[in-house]
């Protein structure tokens, strides 16, 4: 990092809150750092500790809900008692809460005894209204998700989208999509939350730009339907670097409503905005359907539901593209990447009661949904998180 002149690591207020780190190189040796010690960590735990990990989110749940960070001032500090009047807390929760996540997660700091003040972890919380929701989304709704899971699978033993620990932890017979309708502030958190987790360096649109030959899609002049392509963020994208080809960015009213306002100028005359359920007959025909990060927030019967929905626009030849995680063998994977990849499935569950996919689940749904449905190819482009699925349907 020295060599490239990238700020060192430090936990201080005045510290990097991000590493912006572009180079392969120092990428993957810093990923194999974490590795490392992530197993020298565990081996020095021993297996006893090992199984007693601490699973208590409710330190940072209250510094999301009493929107603490922003009531510490950066470069400065504050007492307890102070604080805990601004927040409307008891004092020694207060400085529980805050001990706690100083100690477990080094967010905040105390310069003097009584006084608190900021890392860089809490200050991002302050200037990073992504990085709040993202706390907020993880503490208020997919925390709570995992301690109902074993008893929606119990008590519902169902793969509806509305039969889950979420479900449980809400008090809702709805599903999220269906609930957040209602709900502005919960849905515009959620897509906070995902653009947060999108900005990981394996998730960028860039991986799919790069990794599918949108070239070939009829020779770089095809139409392509972005299904359930939420404001077109994928699509403006590929746009960006294949000006030639169509775009149909389809997803439900709410989500697309405005978004061709705010569309980048050169790409707007190429990309069309749709509202269309995808559980209904796709009304488009095209060269690619896209499908990325939808399959993975859906059971298999629903999943091959939507394909079947999908079939009956495509013509011989067409395509359908699924950009979603793909769950390796275990330990091909280095440790840090495989625990993403395995948080995500078990996320699924709670929240959707869905699931990531290995490749023989994939050949196995194309199937069921389409015998029609030949070469299967399954790839990961270098460097990134989601996997590439492509189907093609033949005679
Ligand atoms: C996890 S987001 C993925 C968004 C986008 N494809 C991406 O990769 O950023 C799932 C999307 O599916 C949309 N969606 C959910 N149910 C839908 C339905 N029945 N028909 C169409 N879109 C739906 C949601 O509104 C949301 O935009």
């Amino acid at each position: 990092m020295r060599r490239n002149g990238l700020p060192s690591p430090t936990f201080d207020e005045d510290g990097p809150v991000d590493f912006n780190i572009e180079s392969r190189e120092i990428q993957e040796a810093r990923a194999s750092a974490i590795d490392s010690t992530l197993e020298l960590h565990q081996l020095l735990l021993g297996p006893a500790l090992c199984l007693c990990p601490v699973l208590n989110g409710t330190s940072l749940q209250a510094i999301y809900k009493y929107d603490i960070a922003s009531k510490v001032p950066v470069h400065g500090e504050v007492s307890f008692e102070e604080l805990a009047y601004k927040c409307g807390l008891n004092e020694i929760h207060l400085r529980r809460f805050l001990r706690f996540a100083m100690v477990w997660h080094r967010v905040f700091q105390e310069p003097r005894k009584g006084f608190v003040a900021h890392t860089a972890a809490s200050r991002k919380l302050v200037e990073d209204p992504l990085a709040r929701a993202g706390l907020g989304y993880m503490f208020d709704e997919v925390w709570q998700s995992f301690a109902r899971t074993l008893e929606a699978i119990e008590t519902f033993q169902s793969e509806e989208p509305n039969k889950t620990g979420w479900n449980l932890s809400q008090h809702t017979e709805k599903p999220t999509w269906e609930y957040y309708a209602s709900r502005p502030e919960m849905a515009s958190r959620f897509a906070a939350s995902m653009s947060l987790f999108s900005d990981g360096i394996g998730l960028s649109p860039s991986f799919l730009v790069q990794g599918y030959p949108w070239s070939a899609v009829d020779n770089g002049r095809g139409t392509v339907v972005d299904v359930g392509g939420s404001r077109g963020f994928q699509c403006v994208a590929i746009a960006q670097s294949f000006p030639d080809l169509h775009f149909v960015v389809q997803d439900l009213p709410d989500m697309i409503d405005g978004a061709k306002d705010s569309l980048p100028t050169n790409v707007e005359p190429i990309i069309r905005f749709m509202a269309h359920d995808f559980f209904t007959e796709q009304p488009v025909s095209a060269d690619v359907y896209l499908f990325r990060m939808i399959f993975h927030n859906w059971s298999d019967a629903n999943v091959i539901r939507i394909l079947k929905a999908t079939v009956p626009a495509m013509q011989l030849g067409a395509r359908v593209v699924v950009n979603d995680y793909l769950i390796p063998e275990l330990g091909i994977l280095p440790p840090i990447k495989e625990r993403e990849v395995r948080a995500m499935d078990m996320i699924m569950l709670s929240l959707f009661n869905s699931r990531e996919r290995e490749k023989e689940d994939w050949q196995s749904i194309f199937q069921q949904a389409d015998t029609r449905f030949t070469d299967i190819n399954v790839w990961v482009p270098e460097g990134a998180t989601l996997a590439i699925i492509e189907a093609t349907l033949g005679q």
